[in-house]
């Protein structure tokens, strides 16, 4: 038998499977998806089995043999291997790296396999050998065996281990040598013949009580325990239990224990609630698709507070009943203890949670449960997509319309992509699910796309939920002009009105939330009397302030122009670049309220672990007056007693240099909006703008997707941009500008030849090169080109043949190319 591999070497000339034999002795352990080790030149390197083969094209005798393999149950499913080639194509990575990615981090360390016995779950199992009993029995006595020994004590069993393995008897361990992936615990064990108890304790001494009354607890209680918790339980020292074990009686062993991060968390059992009318609706349409195995998938358009984890809940429910699996995306700062609590609520230890706050070990043991198949749902961030689960039948993203479902850094998937692509495989469904849908989903819900739609990018349909639960209304959304202010003279950061209602919420004892958004390094340049802002001419994005030039600058296609001193469209002087902190905003608090009690949010305040939810929990309390924040404080809360929410700087989002500012500002302030009154208080918002006549911000004060949706896609339309055109944006680096112009320069021509080439209905755009927004990281130099395409491009092609004409121009030369796919940052 012969296995093509991909090997760990992410590099363009490994990027392809080479071909090993697979020796006799391994025929029984292999198979698609399993992780191997194999010589290569000099080394041994290790890779994934892509392919097995009866016969290869190559010369028998020149094809090296697989070295060893690293587990004995693949990592890797073998549609997860497809998936992998696809994610190749699709983003431009190399395979190994899709690969890499899908599995924890902890199987990329060094390791030391091990089996351990356990108790086979649900359905039939053969009948166990002599041999096998054998065996097991041996591994029983030990806790955990390395596979090594085992194999070698029973030579001539491996596919009979094998078999027991694959029956469930026992279960395969990393012990990763180092990093210490499992964790040991000293346990008590009590005497085979629980009958001898009795005796022994006749035996001791009557000044040995505590030795008595350990021998009386495994009477009563005849399970291992952990010695820790049998002293503190019998308040004994360790030296009573060692008297005891050294007599033979007890034994005292080093054994694995999981991780189980919420393990000293109770979750209180819910029950499913009464759907609404509007719930119901869309829980039918969902739970009807899962029955007919449909691919199907939905973008559920629910206000905020409309009860969308309610019907998240039901449809899981129905997926596990017809003995299917699921797996819920949440963005990785919504994955709070409210969240994590409503799913563990519903379907206790039948739940895995996967998010990067998890140490290594902990994440390793929660993805061993999917493995296991101990649990049927996962929870998690971007990554959890990847769950290695082999009869999905439904996939949730919640808050589909955030960027942190884009992995920045290769590969640079789009979670929304890979989870349509997983239910094709499955026939599973999908439901995406935003308040504010991103323009390229509500896109796909479109006539006009429906009739684009392929196997690769089906069309979405659309469920929407328009009110909010038991008919509370939405907040009162109030626009302030900051404009107005200044001109009142008021130049503090904080509107009359705003503070009015701050004074007022402190003296009813009820909570605010504050947004400062300050995302990005950028910083646009803005008239403060007239509310003017700096734009490109070609490009509709506005220009950014570069300190070391005084000069301002597009992004896009490089117009750039002098400082403003004056507005050209007022002539006042107060025009400056702008940019303030949450920590300014604190201070001002305490000065303006003397005695309010602040909770800040932003990166500063929650790089430790765990702050997160400490904060959150102590606003919860009522701790505090203010949770102030960055943009992690509008998504998901749900807290009763918050009546009003002010956004300070509504426009620093929409004066990014991004084409999707107006979505990104509409979007947070819905969301931030939608934080206030969701329980029987009824809530109020305060937006500060300079900008209080734009599309975003009206819309958003109106509740008014379809409104903001109509006008941004005519927008998007006018000047070529997603949904309308796809993007792919190509960075090259190098440290030295004039080989980087040049390369640049040879990238964009070539690339404007292919586009020259293509036939039918395609199009396709090439801008640039130009000085990339960072324009130098670690001292390498950057710059961008940008494709604009549609139609039936074969893009993949037009790609390759293009980085590899720059290849061969720049051998040896150290410059690296980047591409990005539907790219979310353009810096
Ligand atoms: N059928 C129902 N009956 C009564 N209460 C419900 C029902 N469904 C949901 N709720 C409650 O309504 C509140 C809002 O629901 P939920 O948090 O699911 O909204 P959401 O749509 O996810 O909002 P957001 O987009 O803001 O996160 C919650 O407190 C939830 O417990
Ligand atoms: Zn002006
Ligand atoms: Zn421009």
């Amino acid at each position: 038998m012969y296995a093509k591999v991909i090997v760990d070497v992410p590099a363009k000339q490994t990027n392809r499977a080479f071909d090993y034999r697979v020796p006799d002795s391994m025929k029984d352990w292999i198979a698609v998806g399993s992780r191997v080790g194999v010589p290569f030149g000099p080394r041994t390197l290790q890779g994934f089995v892509v392919e097995l083969h009866e016969g290869s094209e190559m010369d028998a005798g020149k094809i090296k043999p697989i070295g060893q393999t690293l587990d004995l149950t693949p990592p890797l499913t073998p549609e997860l291997v497809k998936l992998g080639r696809w994610m190749s194509r699709t983003y431009m990575c190399h395979e190994i790296t899709a690969l890499q990615a899908m599995i924890p981090g902890a199987l990329k360390a060094k390791y030391e396999r091990h089996v351990c016995a356990r108790e086979p779950q649900g359905q039939q199992h053969a009948l166990l050998l002599p041999v096998q009993q054998e065996i097991m029995q041996f591994v029983r006595s030990r806790e955990t065996v390395e596979l090594d020994s085992l194999l070698a004590r029973y030579a001539s069993e491996g596919a009979l281990i094998r078999q027991l393995i694959v029956e469930g008897y026992l279960e395969e361990i990393q012990l990763v040598k180092d990093r210490m992936t499992t964790k040991k615990a000293l346990t008590v064990f009590p005497p085979e013949q629980l009958e001898q108890l009795d005796g022994w304790i006749e035996e001791l001494p009557a000044r040995a009580a505590k030795q008595k009354e350990v021998l009386e607890h495994f009477k009563q209680q005849p399970d291992p325990i952990k010695l820790t918790e049998l002293l503190s339980e019998l308040n004994i020292s360790a030296s009573t239990v060692k008297g005891l074990a050294e007599r033979g009686w007890l034994r005292i062993e080093e054994v694995e224990v999981q991780r189980d991060p919420y393990a000293s968390r109770s979750f209180k059992p819910t029950s499913p609630l009464p759907l609404t009318p509007e719930q119901q609706q869309v829980y039918g349409r969902i739970r009807d698709s899962l029955h007919a195995r449909q691919r199907h998938v939905f973008l559920l358009q629910g206000v905020t507070g409309s009860g969308k984890t309610e019907v998240y809940l039901q449809s899981i429910q129905s997926c596990l009943d017809l003995g299917r699996e699921a797996i819920v995306l949440v963005p990785e700062i919504s994955l709070t203890p409210q969240m994590v609590e409503r799913f563990k609520g519903r379907f206790g230890n039948r739940v895995a949670v996967l998010h990067s706050r998890l140490s290594h070990g902990e994440r390793y043991d929660e993805w061993r449960k999917i493995v296991r198949r101990d649990v049927q749902v996962v929870i998690g961030a971007r990554s959890a997509i990847f769950a290695p689960f082999t009869n999905l039948g439904l996939i949730i993203i919640d808050e589909e319309h955030e960027t942190t479902y884009k992995q920045e850094e290769s590969p640079k998937y789009h979670a929304r992509d890979v989870a349509v692509a997983r239910a094709r495989y499955h026939g599973a469904s999908v439901v995406l699910g935003s308040a504010t849908p991103s323009l390229e989903s509500i896109f796909r819900t479109l006539p006009q796309a429906r009739q684009q739609a392929t196997e690769q990018r089906p069309a979405f349909e659309l469920l929407s939920m328009p009110s909010r639960v038991e008919g509370r209304p939405l907040p009162k959304v109030n626009i302030v002009d900051m404009r107005e202010e200044l001109k009142n003279g008021n130049r503090s950061m904080f509107s009359r009105d705003l503070y009015k209602a701050i004074e007022e919420r402190l003296h009813k004892k009820e909570q605010i939330v504050l947004l400062l958004n300050r995302r990005g390094y950028a910083t646009f340049v803005m008239c403060r009397t007239c509310g003017y802002v700096a734009d490109c001419p070609h490009c509709d994005i506005s220009l950014t302030y570069h300190q070391s030039s005084k000069a301002i600058r597009c992004h896009y296609c490089g117009y750039a122009e002098r400082e403003l001193s004056v507005c050209p469209d007022c002539g006042s002087e107060h025009i400056r670049h702008f940019g303030t902190g949450t920590q300014r905003v604190e201070e001002e608090l305490g000065k303006l309220f003397p005695g309010i009690r602040v909770i800040r949010m932003d990166v500063d305040t929650t790089t430790e672990k765990g702050s997160h939810e400490k904060w959150l929990t102590m606003f919860r309390n009522r701790q505090a007056d203010v949770l102030l924040g960055t943009q992690m404080v509008a998504k998901g809360l749900d807290f009763p007693y918050v009546t009003l929410v002010g956004a300070l700087a509504a426009d620093s989002v929409l004066n990014l240099p991004d084409f999707r500012s107006a979505e990104r500002t509409f979007q947070l302030l819905t969301q931030v909006a939608g934080r206030a009154g969701r329980h029987q208080l009824p809530g109020e918002v305060f937006v500060q703008t300079y900008t209080p006549e734009h599309y975003s911000i009206i819309s958003a004060s109106r509740h008014d997707y379809a409104s903001f949706m109509q006008k941004e896609m005519q927008m998007r339309q006018l000047h070529n941009y997603p949904p309308f055109h796809r993007l792919v944006l190509l960075t090259l680096s190098h440290e030295q500008v004039p080989l980087l112009l040049r390369s640049g320069e040879m990238l964009a021509s070539r690339l404007k030849e292919l586009s020259q080439s293509l036939a039918g209905r395609a199009e396709m755009e090439v801008l640039g090169p130009v000085a990339s927004p960072i324009s130098r990281i670690k001292d390498r130099y950057r710059f961008q080109c940008m494709i604009k395409y549609r139609g039936e491009t074969d893009i993949a092609s037009i790609l390759e043949q293009a980085s590899t004409v720059l290849d061969e121009a720049v051998k040896g030369q150290k410059l690296t190319l980047s591409i990005d796919v539907d790219p979310l940052l353009l810096m």
